[in-house]
């Protein structure tokens, strides 16, 4: 029974992970089977329900020593003994390219001043101590050059061995169609508030979730244009920049139809797929449909990964193109000529941080291994079983005055055909202009409490 499914099951390490989903493969996951994709019919329709709001992200407390930590020297490297059995070991060059006095780090602009070709790869410390503070360390120089490192600051930026993976704000929650049951909701007062902790928990919402509505937006272009600018401005495409469209094909696109449009991303064929897409039902009149489809890719590919390892490996290695080329004015595709993999990870933690997936904007696989060609439909096949899956299909009837924005790097939407006159607006708001302001909002609420931005800030 999916109900033996926590409803958002959080995102934590994989061995957690793997036991939930072991003990209900065969349960939980029919997607992998022969399930019949559905439609908005065969799905419960909802109503977005009042608002729920997600506890604002806690920080990963830093493992604070009780004493000065140990430190010790040797011809590379300082090692710091956190306690007995944790050490982190920093090369000397490496310790000296991050110094942040004012000499070599700007105070205000956050920018290196430092030349770090300057600095001889065989430099050795004078002497290096260690203070309640931080660990002081002397450099051989001709004005007794001298670096204060903050514990807190060494800890979060170990890399032998990283003592921080998970970044200290990630708290991604992974979810299927339960979520219908308490999606995450703010309202639209509370998102305009000027104390912007309305917005934080809206983006807090995004951030965990990879969506949340909003209730009692005013039906109205204007208000819904100032609210997607809360996030950041607005990225203008060949679309426009804030788009009020319906299904007159007054572009060249099946967006501006009433036909049923499968879970996908936006903008396969850009380089940078527009980070956050938020939609606004303004009217439906004289018919029926158009229910809003929203499917989390990073639950369905954590799934993937656990039953079908090598399909997923397929996905994440395949570079995929698109293009947008229904209009005579512009014509879209992907500065890599290939294209990008479905699925994309960061390259050294690994971690899955974009989707990308339209198979409508889908060009041809010109550039595919030949050896790969029945692996790579047989992954996407499972792929697609997985995002039309009923455990993992979220169908909403947006309403005037409801609101949502999605992560369009994380959650697939689509929409069921409609008829009748159906009015929808939006925008697209840049992945690292919704980052900022999520950053911006998270060093306000969660690490300087308001107060100007460190040069030893974890965000830097
Ligand atoms: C959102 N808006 C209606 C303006 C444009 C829709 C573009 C849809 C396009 N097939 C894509 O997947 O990006
Ligand atoms: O019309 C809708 O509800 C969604 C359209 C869509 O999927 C898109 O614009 O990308």
């Amino acid at each position: 029974m999916l109900s033996r499914i926590p409803l958002a099951t959080r995102v934590r390490s994989a061995p957690a992970r793997r036991s939930i989903w072991n003990a209900t493969k065969s349960a939980v996951f029919p997607a992998f089977s022969q399930a019949t994709p559905r439609t908005a019919s065969s799905a419960t329709l909802t109503k977005p329900k009042p608002p729920v709001f997600a506890e604002l992200p806690k920080p990963v407390p830093f493992t604070f020593v009780e004493d000065t930590p140990i430190v010790s020297v040797d011809e590379k490297k300082v090692a710091i003994g956190w306690d007995t059995q944790t050490w982190s070991r920093f090369h000397h060059v490496w310790l000296r390219d991050h110094c942040r006095c004012p000499k070599c780090f700007h105070p205000v602009t956050k920018q290196r001043l430092l030349n770090t070709f300057e600095i001889p790869l065989d430099i050795t410390p004078i002497h290096v101590e260690s203070k309640p503070e931080g660990m002081l360390v002397s450099w051989p120089s001709t004005t007794g050059h001298q670096s204060l490192y903050p514990w807190t600051w060494l800890q979060e930026n170990s890399y032998d061995p990283p003592l921080r993976q998970q970044a200290a704000y990630d708290n991604k929650v992974l979810w299927g169609s339960k979520i219908q049951k308490a999606p995450p909701t703010v309202t639209y007062e509370q998102v305009m508030q000027d104390d912007e902790l309305g917005l934080f928990r809206w983006l807090s919402n995004v951030d965990k979730f990879g969506f949340s509505f909003v209730t009692g937006v005013p039906t109205t272009l204007e208000d819904t244009e100032k609210l997607s600018e809360r996030i950041g401005f607005i990225r203008e495409t060949q679309y426009g920049k804030f788009w009020d469209f319906t299904s007159d094909l007054s572009r060249g696109d099946t967006a501006y139809t009433t036909m049923a449009l499968g879970a996908h991303t936006d903008n396969t064929y850009f380089t940078d797929p527009c980070g956050l897409q938020l939609f606004h039902l303004l009217e439906h009149s004289g018919g029926s449909g158009g229910a809003t489809l929203l499917v989390d890719g990073f639950y369905v590919a954590s799934i993937l990964k656990e039953l079908h390892p090598e399909a997923y490996d397929i996905l994440s290695r395949v570079p995929v193109s698109g293009h947008a080329g229904g209009e005579a004015t512009n014509f879209y595709r992907p500065a890599a000529p290939s294209g990008y993999p479905v699925l994309n990870h960061d390259r050294t933690s690994d971690e899955l941080y974009q989707v990308r997936w339209n198979n409508d904007d889908r060009s041809a696989m010109k550039r595919i291994d030949p050896a790969l060609v029945e692996d790579w439909y047989n992954a996407i096949r499972l792929w697609h079983k997985g995002i039309t899956s009923p455990d993992a299909e979220y169908w909403v009837q947006l309403t005037p005055g409801t609101a949502v924005v999605i992560n369009n790097h994380r959650v697939l939407h689509g929409r069921s055909a409609f008829d009748g006159k159906r009015r929808m607006c939006g925008a697209y708001i840049g992945i690292d202009e919704y980052q900022s302001k999520l950053s911006v909002l998270t060093e306000k609420f969660c690490i300087n409490e308001n107060q100007e931005r460190s040069v030893w800030s974890p965000l830097l």
